[in-house]
């Protein structure tokens, strides 16, 4: 089964504000910027994605990540995450009914793409399936087969809310890069860890991080 991921970004200038403690106001949107980066490239690169539909209104994020290959759909509700959400996987759907479809969020700079193929791989298994982040309280991931609607519940405490949802948890082990979504500095210290891509490993090394 070939996947269509609709990733959803904030505009660079409001986005990772829980990182103001690591990275200054002047450095936050460039590291944003390059967490999508690398979101969306290793995505591409996953061999069960056909296709990457990033939610966006922001200008200059739109043209970086449509240079790597993604689709760029206007955040046209302006209705906060779900809504983004929501709209992406409409839009998908409505050019191509058979879509399926699953929501990647954009900071998770440690992802690869044989780790993320494997997590998809078992979502083909179940209508509904979501990967719950490394703290076990959020989600990275929300798939959504031919025939079900995504239904996204994304937020705080967001993993009771899909699993209430009746979305199956998908429990995989050695797919943490896909589960390390990074909102604060210890988790950009744990994605260090696991290995980030080229760009945010590039403005990481302009913070002075503790432990790095
Ligand atoms: N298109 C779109 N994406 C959003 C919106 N809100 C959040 N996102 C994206 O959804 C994902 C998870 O968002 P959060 O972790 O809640 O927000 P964040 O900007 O990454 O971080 P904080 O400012 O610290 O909350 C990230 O990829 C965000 O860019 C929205 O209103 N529209
Ligand atoms: C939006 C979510 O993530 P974050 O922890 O990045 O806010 C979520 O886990 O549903």
């Amino acid at each position: 089964m070939q996947w269509t991921l609709v990733i959803p970004l904030k505009p660079l200038a409001r986005a990772k504000s829980r990182l103001s403690d690591t990275a200054a106001d002047g450095l936050r949107p460039g590291l944003a910027l390059a967490f999508a980066q690398d979101t969306v490239a290793a995505a591409l690169a996953c061999p069960v994605v056909k296709d990457v539909a990033v939610v966006t209104d922001d200008d200059l994020a739109g043209r970086e990540l449509g240079a790597l290959g993604a689709h760029i759909v206007p955040d046209e509700p302006a209705g906060g995450l779900n809504a983004a959400l929501s709209h992406g996987a409409r839009r998908v759907r409505a050019a191509r009914p058979e879509s399926a479809v699953a929501a990647l969020n954009a900071d998770l700079p440690a992802l690869r793409p044989l780790e993320l193929a494997r997590v998809l791989e078992a979502a083909a298994e179940f209508p509904r399936a979501f990967l719950p982040d490394a703290a076990a309280i959020g989600t990275t991931l929300l798939a959504a087969r031919y025939g079900a609607e995504l239904l996204p519940a994304f937020g705080v405490d967001s993993r009771a809310r899909h699993r209430a949802s009746g979305a199956a948890e998908i429990d995989l082990g050695a797919v943490d890069s896909v589960r390390q979504d990074v909102d604060t500095g210890a988790d950009l210290r744990a994605a260090l860890a696991l290995g980030v891509g080229p760009r945010t490993a590039a403005v990481a090394a302009r913070l002075l991080i503790p432990g790095q």
